[in-house]
């Protein structure tokens, strides 16, 4: 997925969160979005999935040079941030196969390999709701980095999560986004640092 911004800004009532964003992310590589808490990292997100439409400028989106319209764009999206909530009364059986009717796992993975790959088998019957923390975190960064999905956006990835999370999250990164064009938006170097690009928003503040 290819994503062009020009001349974007978004504002709520009369705060201009951030203007003048022009940039393009290129397919197949990999984004990190920086900024203090309260900058605008979410919103930019949120633009550049196509789920908030910015007050000025233009976003467009093309998949192997054809133009994706904007109402299209979350078919070839997988997501996951702290405002995308489980649903929390499904189990984890049923939350894999509800996400794979919409969107397949990568390759020939299985519901089996997405337990072994999550790492807490015995939880199979749980509903999500009396998951704990970092094991919902776990369980959206998989659903989300483990898609068939040519486009990845991740905001706050490792929230929640503990040393050996972090690890977990960074291994995943490594094997299974080949290829795709990924956006992380974080403040936390562990999160980003393998980014090729790194796009600061208080740049866009003026
Ligand atoms: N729906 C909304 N209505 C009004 N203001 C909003 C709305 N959503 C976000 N904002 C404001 O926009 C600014 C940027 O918020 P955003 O969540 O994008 O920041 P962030 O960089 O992701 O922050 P954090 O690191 O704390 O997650 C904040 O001042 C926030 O209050």
């Amino acid at each position: 997925m290819k994503i062009e911004l020009a001349g974007v800004g978004k504002r709520y009532k009369m705060e201009w969160i951030m203007r003048g964003v022009a940039l393009t992310i290129h397919p197949a590589q990999r984004y990190a979005i920086t900024g203090p808490n309260g900058s605008g990292k979410s919103t930019l997100m949120k633009m550049l999935s196509g789920h908030l439409t910015p007050s000025k400028g233009k976003i467009q989106f093309t998949l192997n040079d054809k133009p994706v319209p904007v109402s299209e764009v979350y078919q070839h999206l997988a997501y996951a941030a702290p405002y995308i909530e489980l649903i929390e009364e499904l189990t984890l059986i049923e939350a894999l196969d509800f996400h794979q009717r919409f969107k397949p796992f990568q390759g020939q993975l299985q519901s089996d390999d997405i337990y072994r790959i999550l790492g807490f088998k015995k939880a199979r019957r749980k509903p999500i709701r009396n998951f704990s923390s970092g094991m919902k975190q776990r369980l959206k960064l998989a659903l989300a980095i483990l898609s068939d999905t040519p486009y990845l956006l991740l905001d706050e990835p490792t929230t929640n999560l503990d040393t050996e999370g972090v690890q977990w999250y960074r291994q995943l990164i490594e094997q299974y986004t080949a290829g795709r064009t990924l956006v992380i938006a974080s403040n936390v170097e562990v999160d980003f640092d393998f980014c090729e690009y790194h796009i600061d928003i208080p740049q866009y503040k003026h």
